[in-house]
């Protein structure tokens, strides 16, 4: 009986998705005891946890089709494009886990990440520090951008029209220029006084941790009582009342401090697409960018790639259904994962210009 039911759920599942490998051939508790590590290149993951498909992800899934069904037909509308992939750190290149010091991302992921970043301009944009990303993930041939695009690294802009005074210019120690952007600078100093404010008034409510992230702060809330977290965001407000210039935004379990400087993940993409040559109305015909978050902050670069003017792959990471301005859909991380080995191999085969980003060894 419930074999059946289970039958019927994965056989609509396999019409939405087309994720053959899904079909069960075994009985369902067999099926869904398998790690979601034991995945073949390429192919579609199955998670630990038990699977739990409703009927309303399934029609989901039919307004945002998985990436990886539709991963010939993404090829196919960038023919004569140069792919350049976006991606978020955070539920995207790694899980979302309790610490957030301990969001590592797994050697398989940065391999993808890697081999990817091997064939197309490769940028990871997000919430936190520039440099922390870059110690998570490691990659020298991947272009950084931290606290929400506040803080990108990359070649030049080409397009004249953004103030040399957050403009500095770095070389590494082998020889490599760059260029660091910094739109919130002049907002740094309230930021370091406001972080040693919002440690102080949350200090006695169990459970919460700040991080800084150098242009912004988090505040984390996932280990706080239901019962005390009204009790933090009035502690957030109280200190934000003082610093007009700023506000905050909600992400997963996280209240997040932002200078209000009209700049978020969505204009470090476009930023970042002007670094590479891709910056004027000619020029942004002729590429196809792919962006993969699954926050609230990636929405702002989904918008780009929807209505920016910039044709693009807009792909969300949600196991549920969400309100997004995403087209596409993958799972989990591990999705994430098979996506990337599979666009990497594709590259491998395909790809005529490759990727001579190379992040700064000093
Ligand atoms: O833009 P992102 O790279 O997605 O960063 C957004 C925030 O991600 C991190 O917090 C989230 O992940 C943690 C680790 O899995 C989790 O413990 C936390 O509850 C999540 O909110 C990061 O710690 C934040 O600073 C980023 O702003």
């Amino acid at each position: 009986m419930v074999g059946s039911k289970f039958m019927n759920v994965a056989t609509k599942l396999y019409e939405a998705t087309g994720m053959q490998r899904w079909l069960p051939t075994k009985p369902q508790s067999e099926f869904m005891s398998k790690s979601r590590h034991d995945h073949v290149d390429g192919g579609y993951n199955m998670p630990n946890e038990p699977i739990t498909i409703d009927q309303n992800y399934i029609s989901w899934l039919k307004e945002h089709p998985s990436a990886l069904t539709s991963f010939q037909r993404m090829i196919n509308a960038s023919k004569g494009k140069q792919i350049v992939v976006f991606l978020d750190y955070d539920g995207t290149l790694s899980p979302i886990v309790s610490d957030p010091e301990r969001a590592f991302m797994t050697d398989q992921m940065r391999t993808a990440v890697g081999d990817v970043s091997d064939h197309f301009p490769t940028a990871i944009i997000s919430g936190r520090s520039r440099e922390k990303v870059f110690d998570f993930v490691k990659l020298k041939k991947v272009y950084y951008s931290g606290s929400h695009g506040m803080d990108t690294m990359g070649p030049a802009p080409k397009n004249v029209s953004y103030d040399n005074k957050y403009l500095h210019k770095i070389s590494d120690n082998e020889g490599n220029d760059f260029v660091v952007f910094q739109p919130a600078q002049d907002f740094l100093s309230t930021i370091e006084k406001m972080l040693i404010e919002v440690k102080e008034r949350t200090r006695n409510i169990k459970g919460v941790t700040i991080e800084d992230n150098r242009f912004c702060l988090s505040v984390h809330y996932r280990h706080v009582k239901d019962e005390d977290y009204g009790r933090v965001e009035s502690e957030v407000e109280s200190v934000l009342a003082k610093n007009p210039g700023f506000h905050v935004t909600k992400g997963n379990k996280v209240l997040e401090i932002r200078p209000c400087i009209g700049w978020n993940k969505g204009d470090a993409l476009k930023y970042l697409l002007d670094t590479l040559g891709f910056h004027n109305s000619t020029s942004s015909n002729h590429v196809f960018p792919i962006y993969i978050g699954d926050d609230t902050t990636d929405e702002d670069a989904f918008k780009v790639l929807r209505e920016g003017g910039i044709e693009g792959y807009p792909i969300i990471v949600s196991s549920t259904p969400k309100e997004t301005m995403a087209l596409h859909s993958l799972r989990n991380p591990s999705e994430v994962q098979s996506f990337l080995m599979r666009l990497g191999r594709w590259g491998f085969n395909n790809a005529t210009t490759n990727n001579h980003g190379h992040y700064p060894t000093s």
